[in-house]
């Protein structure tokens, strides 16, 4: 069979068909030499259990990017209902002090900052990275996990937000 390789996708064409892919909501978080951190980002998933381990993808560009590879631990909180706020205020063009004055914060155990009331919190090392076009994939092994079980959950499909009542989710 012959696959055409070479009919480009519009860079449009892309985001309008990832559009139609339903994500959760997370904010990333990072602290340490490097200084505290924070932003928005869908492009988070599970990669393996053994380690545990997920990955998150992140624009080299990002004003954040320099304190996330310095510090090399992050925590990934998963954003419940009416918390659109937060993912707004870590989406991008504002302050990191304004960022996090929007929530509530505690540590554990890699330092990064904890967000109180997130439906999952997975508290992570940052243990390789490999740069794909605009983006370095982050692959955060999973050292701490906090949850809300019967919690709400957000999630980000065709450019908005929508609401999902919450389910168990075992660990
Ligand atoms: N992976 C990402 O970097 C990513 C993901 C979601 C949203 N965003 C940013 O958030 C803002 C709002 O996004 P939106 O979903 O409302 O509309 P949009 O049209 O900008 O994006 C639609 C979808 O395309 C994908 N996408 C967007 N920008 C991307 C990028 N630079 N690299 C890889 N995939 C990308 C995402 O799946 C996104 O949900 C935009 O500035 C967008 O760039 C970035
Ligand atoms: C819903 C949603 C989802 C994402 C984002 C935004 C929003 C609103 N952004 C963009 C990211 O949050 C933004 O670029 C950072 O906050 C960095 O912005 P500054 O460079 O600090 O202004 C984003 N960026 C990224 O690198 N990976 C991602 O998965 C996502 N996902």
């Amino acid at each position: 069979m012959n696959v055409p390789h070479s009919i480009p996708v519009e860079r449009q064409a892309f985001r309008d068909a990832m559009a139609g892919l339903a994500a959760a909501v997370n904010v990333i978080t990072t602290d340490g030499p490097h200084g505290r951190a924070g932003f928005t980002a869908t492009a988070v998933c599970s990669v393996t259990d053994q380690p545990p381990t997920l990955l998150v993808c992140i624009n080299r560009g990002a004003s954040v990017y320099e304190s996330f590879t310095g510090n090399g631990m992050v925590c990934v909180n998963t954003l419940g209902n009416g918390q659109q706020a937060l993912s707004n205020a870590f989406g991008g063009k504002t302050a990191q002090e304004e960022r996090f004055a929007t929530g509530h914060w505690s540590q554990g155990v890699t330092g990064a900052p904890i967000l109180e009331g997130a439906k999952l919190s997975f508290d992570c090392r940052i243990t390789s990275s490999t740069s794909v076009g605009t983006h370095d994939i982050l692959i955060c092994e999973v050292l701490d996990i906090r949850q809300q079980n019967e919690a709400d959950v957000l999630v980000y499909f065709a450019r908005r937000y929508h609401e999902l009542a919450g389910t168990q989710a075992s660990v």
